[in-house]
Formats: C-alpha cells, structure tokens, sequence
C-alpha cells in the first residue's frame, strides 16, 4: 500500500496565509498526480469557501460530523460526505458546527485523537492529506499535530514573529512528548512577502538568524499580490486564476520542494517539552 504523508499547515497567528497555502499547495500537488485530501480544520469554513463552497452552513456532512462518528463510535461510510474539487483535490468541509466539537472534544475520551482516528480509515486513498488549522492552539490544532507527520508553518514575513514561533515550538514538543513521537517540522514557510521593502527584507533574515538553525526554511517565498487576495473568492487555484503571475510561480516552487521532502535540520527534541 502506498504511504500517505499528513502535513499539518499551522501557526495560531492569525491571517498569515495558512488557508491559501493549504489550497495552492494541496491544489499543486494534485497537478503533479498527486491523490491529495485537504481538510477544512476551522470553524470559519475559509478553505471551504475558497474551494467555492459558499454557504458552509448547508453543507450536510462536514469535519464535526465525522469527528462526532468517531467519538460516539457510530458505523459509517467513512468517505461519504468527502467533497471533490474540479482542479483534482478532496476537500473535508467545515463550517460553525465545528466550534461545538472542538468544546465537545474538551471531556472526550482520548480527546487528542479523534481527527487521526478518522484520517487513518481514509487516508490509504490519498498520497498527501493536508490540514488546515485554525489560529489558535486549542483542541482542533492538538487533533491536527497528533494525526501528522509534519507540520509547515507559514510566517507572515513582515514582522519578526519571536513569541509566536516560540509557543508553537514548544506546542510541538509537547505534542512529541505526548501523542505524536514522530511529528516532524518540514518548514517555515515566508509569506506576504513584499520583496520591496527593506522592512520585509530586513524581517527574513531576522526570521533566518532566528530559528534558520532549528527549523528549515523554504527557499520559495511568497509573494505578497492582490491576484493572491483575489483568488480565495474565485473557488479556483491561483494556478487556474492567475497561471503566470509570480505568485503562481512561487506556489509552484514551493509545491516541487515539498515533494521532493526533507526533514533536515528538524532539532527539535521531545526532551526540550515543558
Ligand atoms: N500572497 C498573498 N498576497 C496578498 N494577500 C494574500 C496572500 N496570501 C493570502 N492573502 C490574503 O490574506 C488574508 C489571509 O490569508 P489566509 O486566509 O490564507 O490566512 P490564514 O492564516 O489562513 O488566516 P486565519 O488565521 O484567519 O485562518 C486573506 O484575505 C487572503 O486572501
Ligand atoms: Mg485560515
């Protein structure tokens, strides 16, 4: 049976591109012939929409139903509910039911697993599952770092993110430390990048200097663009949208390196858990 990789795209900071990324990336993958799934992990339902389902709340089956299968342990078609997009990705849609579930998950047994619990009975469909978290560091987010094999954080490279990036890595060593051994940290992943200023320029290599030796970072960065902002209303990839602008190019980029894979320089130990 083929492997399946789950990557978890993650930071609690909020707007730094973790739902576009998650879209563009998983979209990018299925371009190269890739099976991908992505995962709708949110409660604001924004890869779902950006996907082109518009009106969340009418969607029957979402994340919070499956999840909810699992807890109560109810017989069902795993892979019922699963949305298909026409640029080649499977989507796990969410919208505002999954807040109730992610308070509901608080007093759950095995609480942290449930998310994985569900992936492993599909996931030998798929060569990539990608998540989508939300921002913050709460029980959904516990799911995602437990059902993963790794992690990418996007950073938003317009300000030295020192206190978040912290947080976060000390969240992944206790997730190591307690329900995933073997999650790894692909990368961080610079976004909004505005290559003319001498602020952003400045930023990347603080970003660099700050945890270069600790975690690795992309060489393909993001663009900061208006086609990108655009895109997320369009119900396409940038790649279908905008197939020649930098962005694109950027995400194509970005795409090859994550297949070609690399855990390098990944130091981070369960022992540094607090
Ligand atoms: N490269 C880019 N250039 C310009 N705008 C962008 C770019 N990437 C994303 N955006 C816009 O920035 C905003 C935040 O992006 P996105 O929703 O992907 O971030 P997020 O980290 O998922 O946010 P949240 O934390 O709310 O889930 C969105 O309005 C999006 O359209
Ligand atoms: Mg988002």
């Amino acid at each position: 049976m083929p492997n399946c990789k789950t990557i978890a795209i993650c930071n609690q900071k909020g707007g730094v591109g973790k739902t576009t990324t998650t879209m563009n990336l998983g979209i990018g993958l299925a371009n190269k012939g890739k099976r991908v799934l992505v995962v709708d992990s949110d409660p604001q339902g924004d890869l779902t929409t950006c996907l082109g389902w518009q009106r969340v709340d009418e969607i029957p089956v979402t994340l919070a139903t499956k999840m909810h299968e699992i807890i109560r342990d109810n017989e069902t078609n795993p892979e019922s509910g699963i949305l298909h997009h026409n640029e080649g990705v499977d989507l796990i849609p969410s919208n505002t039911d999954l807040e109730g579930l992610e308070m509901y998950l608080v007093t759950a047994m095995s609480r942290e697993n449930i998310l994985k619990s569900y992936l492993n009975m599909v996931k030998s469909n798929y060569d990539y599952i990608l998540i989508d978290c939300r921002p913050s560091l709460g029980m959904l987010t516990l799911n995602a770092l437990t059902a993963a094999d790794s992690v990418i954080i996007p950073v938003q490279a317009q300000y030295l993110p020192a206190r978040a990036m912290t947080q976060l890595l000390r969240t992944v060593s206790k997730v190591k430390a307690h329900t995933n051994p073997n999650l790894a940290i692909d990368g961080i992943l610079l976004t909004l990048v505005d290559n003319r200023t001498n602020l952003a320029k400045s930023t990347v290599d603080a970003i660099r200097n700050n945890f270069g030796s600790v975690v690795k970072i992309y060489k393909a960065k993001i663009p900061i663009a208006v086609k990108a902002a655009e895109v997320t209303s369009k119900g396409k990839s940038i790649y279908a949208y905008e197939p020649n602008s930098k962005v694109a190019q950027a995400y194509a980029d970005f795409t090859k390196e994550v297949l070609s894979g690399g855990r390098q320089k990944e130091r981070l130990r369960s022992a540094d858990a607090r």
